[in-house]
């Protein structure tokens, strides 16, 4: 289809034309400080003259009938956005080979046609043009080579000049800029379409309160000069602590106040704002300014990613209830209804979470269960916010298809990082626009993950997914790889730094440190538990096993590596888990497993002959021999504290649940199995000053996600998982707003085993879990070399560490020892043991670095100063310890 013109003619000259700007990062100081400059005092956005060049081909009070055109330049702009991604990649792989020696390659912004002699010619399309001593190529802006030449004279190719005309390769071109070749390699060039931003509060520029009706909209309609009472801000912006949101720019109010209505200051109800902590505040602006498309034109998703525990309820909470009332233009309200989709275990604590902050008069909060089914919902005009289980959302899709929601609440989003569950799809398929993703935990594993969750909140930001693999994906895992070229991995570099600061826009993430001051403190132990005789034994024939030999020898057909790893874990939790599933398989299957690898016999015969793992013995097992005395000790030091002890394994926990009856303790316990109905009520009877519970038996996969159990005060994982991410999400069940005492959490391992070498790669992963903003940082190992299975698969029965092993302390304070510590990252600690004497390795991951700064001693260690560690320590070989928040009040 012919165009009457190119795009860039219907946008104005390229040349002139701002080229897109990838947002920069938000800064928290930054913004913070603005939030708190905000005010009653007026920011009146300025628009910035380089952010919306539609904009500015407009007069002020034509800005309500212009719509229509800024429409369309806009759509043509998604439509390049796609395409142009795939080019930027191409583009940065020719640029070498298209350079001529002794001639700088240069670029401009083109538009073209075919030669050709009619009368009324029109230009048919963009184009990059890279123009290299006597070559040139002609690339559209999806990086597609369209024309290509060489042998042209010299000085019909270099003096090129923005507004000449010429014919190249056949084609008529005009050149309507020069390209920077920063915005050419970095692919900015395809990218002039995507993701335009809007001012954010960080770069407002602030200019004293003008009246926005007559400053804008200069028409003498009535609507215009309507004073009328109605306009009025719902609570008042210049009273002391209000907090008011910032206003639009002249570019949104262009786009959506089509009817010239007064601008309303939307300000925070004042009985929410005195709850609020300052980074809440500043949360409650980011995903205000998102959902309003304030911070990128025709974008209104975000992803809340902040560390758990930050409150992501409360910031919700506030957002809705505010533009459930409020909205900027006219004051109407900018949402009627919101779906709130969350885990099973949380739809009960969301409505109490609303209830907790806004009392029940001032909302109505519609949860639907077994007894509350949606038509109610439906039926009744009360209600503005439905919340929902992600399994019920799936059964009652059809009905909530029909409801029109406005703003849509993902709770622990990170989900719909799987774009082939039905989950996903069923969400994707509402047509609500303003959609936020919370999670605590958010990229966890690989950039299509990422890719997923930024396509379900701004769809199409990122362009394809095949564009974002070639233009992101591809150089940025190719960068990491031990074979990186130089110029793979600056590559890789830029286009991760520039994917961050794309997406940085609308992912908001806060550590918990922001918190920490408002909590008491941690005391976060790594106890690692010497193996108990029958663990020793079962744990050497398992790796001498045909099995094991299989997998060393790299023949990981029907993945006997996994089942391996599986019977290794059993027998670190207790050996009676290992013979009992070695039973079962030998009793009920003609193809087992463990047959298969001659595992069963030889294994069986390490038991003792009436081993019965009903009765099973706490000493077989290293871990299970500390966690009995430690329950012991907390119980008799601490009586009035309470335990949550985690395990992911069901059978695990029934061990668990068998000791505690043993020794009289009173439990509660969540697993996957709990019916969802029944979760809330447990954690409830938990936290209760009045409940007798002592433990709280929890499957952190399960259920773990978003609970709250402050009623506990130590936390015990009782098993470790491969991902960190589970073990850190069941942390911070306890170690959050409301707990009361200072909290203790404790990870057992057991000594020389697999389960300390998931700890190494849990902590080296785990600096990648801030990945999220920060994809620059190294890259994780996803599938098993024969080299990490024979790591795997070795058993260090005579070190008291492996961990420690690894971190080449140098104990007692070797003067050399500081200037070893990467970069200096905590304060220096001396390690209690005498040397060792492996080589530093520099290359080892930050985290492990880091856990050197941790205070570490041997179990052997005299005076080791935790009264619970103190006498638990004869089972323990080796601790790690880190405390948090030392000096803050309980
Ligand atoms: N400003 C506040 N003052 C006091 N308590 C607060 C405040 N904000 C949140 N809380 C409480 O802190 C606890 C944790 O909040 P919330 O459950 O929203 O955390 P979260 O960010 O969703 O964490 P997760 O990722 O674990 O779900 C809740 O009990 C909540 O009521
Ligand atoms: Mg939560």
């Amino acid at each position: 289809m012919r165009r009457s013109a190119a795009p860039s003619q219907l946008q104005g000259s390229l040349a002139k034309k701002p080229r897109f700007r990838p947002p920069g990062n938000i800064s928290t100081s930054n913004l913070n400080e603005k939030i708190n400059k905000m005010g009653p005092h007026v920011t009146f956005i300025e628009v910035g003259t380089t952010k919306n060049p539609q904009l500015h081909l407009q007069p002020d009070s034509g800005i309500c009938n212009s719509v229509l055109s800024a429409a369309t330049s806009e759509e043509s702009a998604k439509e390049k956005n796609d395409v142009a991604l795939v080019a930027a990649a191409e583009v940065a792989k020719s640029e070498e080979k298209e350079a001529a020696p002794g001639h700088r390659t240069k670029y401009f912004s083109v538009v073209w046609r075919k030669v050709s002699k009619k009368k009324h010619k029109k230009w048919e399309g963009d184009a990059v043009l890279i123009v290299s001593g006597r070559s040139f190529t002609l690339k559209d802006l999806e990086g597609r080579d369209i024309g290509k030449g060489t042998g042209y004279k010299l000085k019909d190719l270099d003096s090129l000049n923005e507004g000449e005309t010429t014919v190249i390769g056949g084609k008529e071109i005009e050149v309507m800029g020069i390209i920077s070749s920063d915005d050419y390699s970095s692919g900015r060039c395809f990218q002039s379409s995507i993701g335009s931003p809007c001012l954010t509060t960080s770069q407002i520029t602030q200019k004293p309160f003008s009246n926005p009706v007559k400053s804008i909209c200069k028409s003498n309609t009535k609507e215009n000069v309507d004073d009328s009472p109605n306009f009025k801000p719902r609570h008042d912006p210049y009273a002391q602590n209000s907090f008011v949101m910032p206003r639009p720019d002249k570019s949104h109010q262009w786009m959506f106040n089509k009817n010239c209505l007064p601008l309303v200051d939307v300000v925070v109800d004042p009985y929410l704002v005195h709850h609020l902590r300052p980074h809440q505040k500043e949360g409650i602006v980011f995903l205000y300014e998102c959902v309003m498309g304030m911070r990128m034109n025709g974008r209104f998703g975000a992803i809340l990613a902040d560390e758990m525990g930050l409150g992501k309820t409360l910031q919700c909470i506030s957002l809705i209830w505010t533009l459930l009332r409020q909205g900027l233009y006219g004051g109407k309200p900018v949402i009627k209804k919101t779906l709130i989709v969350t885990p099973g275990s949380l739809v009960i604590n969301w409505r109490k979470e609303f209830q907790k902050w806004l009392g029940s008069e001032r909302i109505k909060v519609f949860t639907v269960d077994q007894d509350h089914k949606i038509e109610d919902f439906i039926n009744s005009p009360l209600y503005s916010v439905l919340i929902i289980s992600y399994e019920m959302l799936l059964r009652c899709l059809d009905q909530i298809k029909n409801i029109k929601f406005d703003l849509l609440i993902c709770d622990e989003g990170h989900r719909l990082k799987n774009t082939s569950i039905k989950t996903t799809t069923a969400l994707v398929s509402l047509s609500c626009e303003k959609r936020v993703i919370l999670t605590g935990t958010p990229v966890q594993n690989d950039l299509q993950e990422f890719y997923a969750l930024i396509e379900f909140v701004n769809p199409g930001i990122l362009g394809s997914l095949s564009s974002y693999r070639r233009i992101y994906e591809e150089p940025i895992i190719s960068s990491r790889e031990p074979s990186a070229t130089q110029e793979e991995k600056k590559l890789g570099e830029k286009r991760a730094t520039e994917l961050t600061r794309l997406t940085g826009l609308f992912i908001l993430r806060r550590t918990q440190e922001v918190i920490n001051k408002y909590l008491p403190p941690k005391i976060e132990s790594v106890v690692f538990c010497r193996p108990g005789i029958l663990q020793i034994e079962l744990y050497r024939k398992l790796l001498d096993s045909q099995a094991v030999r299989f997998c060393l020898q790299g023949v990981l057909e029907n993945s006997p590596h996994l089942i391996c790893i599986g019977a290794l874990k059993k027998l670190c939790n207790h050996p009676c888990l290992l013979f009992k599933s070695l039973k079962e398989k030998e009793c009920n299957s003609s193809c087992d497993e463990y047959e298969e690898y001659n595992f069963s016999d030889v294994l069986i015969d390490a038991y003792p002959v009436d081993y019965n793992p009903v009765t099973f013995s706490e000493t077989d097992s290293g871990k299970l021999q500390v966690l009995t005395k430690l329950l012991a000790v907390i119980r008799k030091l601490s009586p009035s504290e309470k335990v949550v002890l985690v395990s992911n394994y069901t059978q695990t926990l029934n061990i668990l649940q068998e000791v505690c009856k043993r020794h009289g303790y009173n439990c509660s316990r969540l697993d996957g199995r709990t019916p969802v109905a029944q979760r809330q009520q447990i954690v409830d009877g938990f936290n209760s000053k009045h409940s007798s519970d002592f433990i709280f038996l929890l499957s952190s996969k399960a259920g773990g996600v978003g609970l709250n159990l402050i009623g506990g005060s130590h936390l015990i994982l009782y098993d470790i998982d491969w991902n960190p991410a589970t073990d850190i999400q069941a942390m911070a069940r306890v170690w959050r707003d409301g707990q009361k005492h200072p909290v203790h959490i404790y990870r057992l391992l057991t000594t020389g085993t697999i389960e300390e070498k998931i700890y190494q790669r849990q902590i080296s992963k785990q600096g990648l879990s801030g990945a999220v903003v920060d994809l620059t940082k190294t890259s994780e190992h996803i599938q098993f070399s024969v080299e990490e299975l024979k790591n795997l698969f070795t058993f260090h029965e005579d070190s008291d560490c492996v961990t420690h092993d690894l971190l080449d302390c140098e104990c007692m304070g070797r003067k050399d020892h500081q200037a070893e510590s990467l970069e200096g990252v905590c304060a220096y600690r001396n390690c209690q043991l005498g040397p060792n004497h492996h080589k530093p390795d520099y290359k080892k991951p930050l985290s492990m670095s880091q856990l050197k700064q941790w205070k570490h001693f041997s179990g052997k260690y005299p005076n080791i100063n935790d009264p619970f560690l103190e006498r638990i320590k004869e089972n323990v070989s080796f601790i790690f310890q880190n405390v948090t928040n030392q000096g803050s009040p309980t």
